[in-house]
């Protein structure tokens, strides 16, 4: 391992600790997800070590809606560790410092949200992070820096890179499982076949990893938007915007000379999808062959059952599975044959495999998978992107120096 974890703390220690509990708020109220009971664990262990236990998360950017105090999350982390976290509605003022100072060994205490401290955001170098008042104010009550927020590493802000400087730092739990096995494409080497299933709304994402990982990845196997994309540069009439739609045209003026020249260079390695699902005129699921497709007249929401037929068995025969994005929209169960198949054929084959995309991720649970049967569900995003085109993440790197 490239950084030191919680087997080299020693135990009762006053432990700062970043967690990544960003999620998505419905009406003003926060929606428990797969982050909770992750850094639950990392958590937990700290509190049974007799640690004071101190967190730092953040929520939403300033101006978005989504941009909202952290007292909710307090509750949620709660149920999911099985001990109090109390809350203080302060980032690192005397409230804050006051309540930091009155905790015992084993009490775990959530700080508001870092976004609502000046110096949090502005990406800048770990060094001018360190300076800031908020790292220099809140340093010196602790003993370590914990950094179990993978899923934000890719942001050099103050509670991600600032405090590693200042502070003995660690992996958490989390940054430890989700470093290992999303760094594992950029540093493994697999016998066999790796395949990696490249869909979701962000093309511009994936059509980078897709041109940053064409020598480590033998199969890539397209749907979603990204699917429709390369579908369009092999002129066929889908991939395009229609009335009030924004997935296309944009991304394709992005992308174009990338995928045609993918498509020229990796042509072999790429599948498209052979047929596509819409909604009919009775509101049921149609599907259509790719080569019979000859106007631009509807939008299409999944890869239709005769692709997932083609994909099924190079997942079935692939060493590694890699997944970045749903081949549809699979939140309604119509669309969701594409992404459920890839999803059911790695879960049934003896494959290391990686699902990240906290959407994508979402399908595993509401369609009766067992996430036991994945190698690892990544809690990522943007860190994932950036860990599989092997590129640096600032809250890594700074744990890594000694
Ligand atoms: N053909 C499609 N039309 C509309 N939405 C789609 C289509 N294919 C995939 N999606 C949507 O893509 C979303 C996932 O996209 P994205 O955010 O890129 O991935 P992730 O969240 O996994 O990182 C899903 O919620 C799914 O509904
Ligand atoms: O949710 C996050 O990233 P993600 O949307 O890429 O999964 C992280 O908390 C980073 O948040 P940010 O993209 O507002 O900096």
């Amino acid at each position: 391992m490239t950084f030191k974890t919680l087997d080299d703390l020693e135990p009762e220690q006053r432990v700062l600790v970043r967690l990544d509990l960003n999620s998505p708020v419905e009406d003003g109220e926060v929606q428990d997800n797969r982050r909770f009971d992750r850094h639950a664990t990392t958590v937990k262990e700290l509190a049974e070590r007799g640690d004071k236990v101190i967190l730092m998360a953040h929520q939403g950017r300033p101006g978005g809606d989504d941009f909202v105090s952290l007292e909710q999350h307090a509750a949620i982390l709660a149920d999911h560790v099985g001990r109090d976290v109390q809350f203080v509605a302060d980032t690192y003022g005397d409230e804050a410092i006051d309540a930091i100072e009155s905790l015992d060994a084993g009490e775990i205490l959530l700080l508001e949200n870092t976004r609502m401290c000046d110096e949090e955001l502005p990406e800048e170098d770990p060094e001018v992070k360190a300076d800031t008042e908020f790292v220099q104010t809140l340093a010196p009550h602790f003993d370590a820096y914990i950094n179990d927020a993978y899923s934000a590493a890719h942001r050099s802000h103050a509670s991600l890179v600032g405090f590693a400087l200042e502070l003995p730092a660690y992996a958490g739990r989390v940054m430890e499982s989700e470093y290992e096995a999303n760094s594992s494409i950029a540093t493994r080497e697999f016998d066999g076949q790796v395949t990696m299933v490249v869909g979701g709304t962000k093309a511009t994402d994936v059509i980078d990893v897709m041109n940053n990982l064409g020598d480590k990845v033998d199969q890539f196997l397209l749907g979603g938007i990204a699917g429709e994309l390369f579908l369009r540069a092999a002129g066929n009439d889908v991939g395009f915007d229609l009335d009030g739609m924004d997935f296309f045209d944009d991304q394709w003026e992005a992308n174009r000379e990338t995928i045609e020249s993918l498509l020229d260079e990796r042509g072999d390695q790429i599948k498209l999808a052979v047929d596509l699902a819409y909604e009919d005129e009775n509101d049921e699921r149609g599907e259509i062959a790719v080569a019979n497709i000859t106007e631009k007249d509807r939008p299409y929401l999944d890869v239709g059952s005769m692709t997932v037929d083609e994909y099924d068995p190079i997942i079935r025969d692939s060493e590694a599975v890699f997944v970045k994005g749903a081949l549809g929209l699979f939140e309604d169960e119509r669309f969701a044959v594409g992404t459920v198949g890839v999803l059911q054929a790695i879960s049934e084959t003896d494959c290391f495999s990686v699902v990240g995309g906290g959407d994508t991720s979402r399908a595993i649970e509401m369609y009766g998978m067992d996430e036991a049967d994945f190698g690892h569900v990544s809690i990522a995003g943007g860190a994932y992107i950036r860990a599989l085109t092997g590129a640096p993440l600032a809250g890594v790197e700074v744990l890594k120096q000694d």
